[in-house]
């Protein structure tokens, strides 16, 4: 059953399990356990159900999805020093599904070292590339791209799944882009051809897969949810936000926290519920550290500060915050159409979607972005001299490169003539590292977010590095009389020297929305880190961490995928402890 308001919930209902958030963490670990019909499952979330806006269905519009809508939770950051004190906005999805509703549905597997890391950060051989990769080939579903192309040489099927929950399919609709960037390839040996950059070595350059199935978006909510919907035994919350976990029993000295209370405005009313097995907190990597504070879990200095009695002294609950950063490089173009006819012509857009409405078919059908490669900056670098490699390993990418066909900026508006192609610098091995702090004990004030953004010698080095691999590229021939030069209006024409690109990408850069590390996992018995590798929270019982927040490092990869494996992983270990 779908309860829209807490006061719904029939007061003889007991739950074994909470889950708090339905992001694809928690929407995996409900789906999982509620698969067992004696466990009686209770989800949690603060947004609404996605019929709130349909346009979430719609790969085409992702980016009007975010940020200042109301699928979003509308966060920004505080002022950033490394992008020279710019706050940008920080979206994350607040509607089932999560932030997999409102995201760009690329879909990506980082390299195998990463999963290795984890694996020996946390002496959890469970986390490794082998053992995880048969988990996430069991998520998978791989269908035809929406215009029903035929994408031999394009992806290599085999390593896919092709019975799992998330349908995800090559990019529909090649274009003239499409040749261009893959007759690069041909003509530049640095960025060589990748047949398909998630078989555990992305580097190179390749057509991009994408959540997206027969035309739709595949969201954790779509892909995991909907179709259980009739299970008895599954009930859902929504529009409804958990304040925090509360402390119900004790066993040797060790809190239990099954408890959960919850509300729908800081006016309340405040509803307390008790699971008899487990609460999982999966409200992703902002707010799960912030409901982890608010509920006397985490540094106890930042705690007494805002009158909250700490309960379990964990320091590193809101630290170790990593995020991946896009510098999107904007070139003009000689066309005739680009995707920024689109959105300047109202026709066109009703056109577009009626079609995708009939028959999920046509642009609309099918992701903004083209295709993806992944690089590293070269080995004998100056700056290995003071810092060393912070990637997870020799074929693990230092940097992302994306392309569209179309303007995009996240400081100027997109202007009202004109054709552009978008080539982003995308940092996904960065070194800083940023916060999540409470800024009340208001559980509805917004929690302050500092990404660290571009603070480290090496991060500014690599985005630095990036751009000048970008340029490399487009000066290739395949792009001769069709890129006409590079944008003037966001300083890129001009940004020549080092010091002038680090310049340009200060005043530039955003997020690509994957934080990670907030409730980050360690050994047992560790005393940095948050969870456990079974993902409990340190020194509790009944209380698990289920979502972005767990990763030690953040995956040099777009990290949905890693989210969804972490959560299957997660629900096996619980179903199995039973
Ligand atoms: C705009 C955008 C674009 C992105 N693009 C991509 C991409 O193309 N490819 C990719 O791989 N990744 C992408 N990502 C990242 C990816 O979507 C996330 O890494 C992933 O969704 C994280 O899953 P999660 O379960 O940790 O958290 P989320 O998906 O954020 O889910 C958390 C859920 O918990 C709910 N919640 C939070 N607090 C509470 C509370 N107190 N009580 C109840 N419920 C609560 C939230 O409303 C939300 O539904 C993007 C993210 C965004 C925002």
């Amino acid at each position: 059953t779908v309860y829209t308001d807490p006061s719904q919930l029939p007061a003889f209902k007991k739950y074994d399990y909470i889950v708090v958030g339905a992001g694809p963490g928690g929407s995996v670990v409900a789906n999982r356990l509620s698969a067992k019909s004696s466990n009686k499952v209770l989800l949690i979330e603060a947004g609404s159900t996605t019929d709130i806006d349909p346009t979430i269905d719609v790969p085409f519009l992702c980016t009007g999805l975010a940020p200042n809508t109301i699928v979003d939770w509308n966060y920004t950051t505080v002022p950033l020093p490394g992008l020279n004190g710019r706050s940008i906005a920080y979206p994350r999805g607040k509607v089932m599904g999560g932030s997999s509703s409102i995201n760009y549905m690329v879909w990506t597997r980082g390299p195998t070292s990463d999963f290795d890391r984890f694996a020996a950060v946390t002496g959890d051989r469970g986390w490794s590339w082998e053992a995880v990769s048969q988990i996430g080939k069991n998520i998978e579903n791989l269908v035809p791209p929406a215009d029903g192309h035929n994408t031999a040489g394009q992806i290599i099927p085999s390593i896919h799944g092709t019975n799992g929950p998330v349908q995800i399919s090559v990019q529909g609709y090649p274009t003239d882009l499409d040749s261009r960037v893959f007759a690069t390839t041909r003509e530049l040996p640095e960025f060589p051809f990748n047949e398909d950059t998630s078989s555990g070595n992305p580097l190179g350059i390749s057509w991009s897969q994408f959540s997206v199935g027969g035309g739709i978006r595949y969201s954790s909510y779509v892909a995991y949810i909907q179709p259980i919907l009739s299970r008895p035994n599954l009930d859902i919350l929504v529009n409804t936000q958990v304040t925090k976990v509360i402390k119900t029993g004790t066993v040797r000295g060790v809190p239990i926290f099954t408890g959960v209370q919850f509300a729908t405005s800081a006016a309340g009313p405040f509803h307390t519920l008790t699971a008899t097995t487990e609460v999982i907190l999966s409200a992703g990597a902002i707010n799960t550290p912030q409901i982890l504070m608010l509920s006397g879990i985490g540094p106890s200095a930042q705690l007494s500060k805002f009158g909250i009695k700490t309960l379990v002294n964990l320091p590193d609950v809101g630290q170790h915050l990593q995020d991946h950063v896009v510098l999107p490089n904007v070139f003009t173009v000689n066309a005739t159409f680009t995707q920024d006819d689109i959105a300047r012509n109202a026709t066109l857009i009703a056109e577009d979607y009626e079609q995708w409405a009939l028959y999920k078919t046509g642009q609309f059908a099918t992701a903004p972005t083209a295709e993806i490669g992944w690089g590293r900056i070269p080995a004998n670098s100056a700056i290995y001299r003071t810092v060393d490699d912070p990637s997870s390993g020799p074929h693990a990418p230092h940097f992302e490169l994306q392309w569209a066909e179309a303007f995009a900026s996240f400081v100027q508006p997109t202007p009202a003539t004109g054709h552009y192609l978008m080539f982003s610098s995308n940092l996904v091995s960065p070194t800083s590292r940023g916060s999540v702090t409470l800024t009340s004990s208001n559980p509805f004030a917004f929690p302050s977010i500092d990404t660290g953004f571009l603070t480290s010698a090496f991060d500014i080095f690599a985005i630095t590095e990036a751009v000048k691999a970008a340029k490399r590229f487009m000066a290739a021939p395949a792009w001769k009389g069709y890129v006409t030069g590079r944008y003037e209006g966001t300083g890129f024409a001009d940004a020549n020297t080092d010091a002038e690109i680090a310049e340009y990408a200060r005043n530039n850069a955003a997020t690509v929305f994957h934080p990670t590390g907030t409730a980050m996992m360690s050994p047992y018995g560790a005393n940095h880190g948050v969870t456990n590798p079974d993902l409990t929270v340190k020194n509790t019982l009944g209380l698990r961490v289920v979502d972005a927040s767990v990763f030690p490092y953040v995956p040099a990869a777009h990290p949905q995928f890693h989210v969804y494996v972490i959560a299957e992983r997660a629900a096996q270990l619980i179903l199995e402890n039973l």
